[in-house]
């Protein structure tokens, strides 16, 4: 359960920026969807604890993690979030496996053997263990994509936050990876909270979908229950493709659907 009800303002010399966002959900997978400075990543990065609200409350599975009224605001450590960063934010100047344990390693101690048993699952789960050695500059699109989720995964988070986590691969790639992320968010069994700007990531992914215009949400689109994906598109003010608006194809591929329900 994802249940969230904050304000907050961000401001430099020159701009202000006031996001007031509200929702709540039980789905698997959520969606925030919005053009371009609607207040998606900000939303994000107070979940994360990395910016205080002014004022409401973060919830994630029956843990409060930041609440105004009460006094709560767990520090990012406590607070058992997968971050994966726009760009994915690997650091450039340690290995694979090390950005991987980053997050698990002590800076005394190095990493546990615990801790080192989970990176080498976590590698070998996402097909990286010939590149262990390899820094992320060598590393291809689709490739730091996965080491940036490994390492969201390594701390066996409570929920994942991902911020355009497709943005910077090529189409024919962002098919496959996001078949990957389906299969993460049920191998984990993991709450996932995406941005995107890209329709078929809704399509493809989301159960649920918040709109965001202006810092706040406008519209939520509930896909669990059979919603057509010509209304998602409508809803988002994407046009239809040619076969959602022939009726003939919309019928057949419904039986399909049936078909292989049944
Ligand atoms: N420190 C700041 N001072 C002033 N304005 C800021 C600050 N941080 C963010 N903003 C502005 O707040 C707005 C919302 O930013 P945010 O990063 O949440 O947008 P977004 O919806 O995630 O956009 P995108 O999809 O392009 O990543 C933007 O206009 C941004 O420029």
């Amino acid at each position: 359960m994802i249940d969230v009800d904050i304000s907050l303002t961000v401001s430099d010399r020159t701009r202000r920026f006031d996001l007031s966002a509200r929702f709540s959900t039980e789905a698997g997978f959520a969606a925030l969807y919005g053009p371009s400075g609607s207040g998606k990543s900000l939303t994000l990065q107070a979940i994360a604890g990395l910016l205080q609200p002014t004022k409401g409350f973060i919830r994630i599975g029956g843990t409060t993690l930041f609440d105004s009224e009460s006094g709560i605001d767990l520090a990012p450590p406590a607070r058992r979030i997968g971050y994966l960063f726009q760009n994915y934010a690997l650091f450039p100047h340690l290995s694979v496996e090390d950005n991987v344990g980053f997050g698990l390693t002590s800076w005394r101690q190095g990493l546990s053997t615990e801790g080192r048993e989970r990176v080498q699952a976590l590698l070998a789960r996402f097909g990286l263990d010939h590149l262990a050695r390899s820094r992320p500059a060598t590393l291809s699109g689709g490739q730091q994509q996965r080491v940036a989720l490994a390492r969201a995964l390594a701390c066996e988070p409570d929920i994942l936050l991902l911020d355009e986590p497709f943005a910077a691969l090529n189409p024919l790639l962002r098919g496959e990876l996001r078949e990957e992320l389906a299969q993460v968010q049920r191998q984990w069994d993991i709450p996932v909270l995406m941005i995107t700007h890209d329709i078929e990531d809704v399509l493809h992914l989301a159960q649920v979908t918040f709109v965001y215009e202006h810092g706040q949400i406008v519209r939520e689109i509930d896909m669990l229950n059979g919603t057509e994906q010509a209304h998602v598109r409508e809803q988002l003010g994407v046009p239809a493709t040619a076969e959602e608006s022939d009726p003939l194809r919309r019928t057949l591929r419904r039986l399909l659907q049936f078909g292989r329900q049944a």
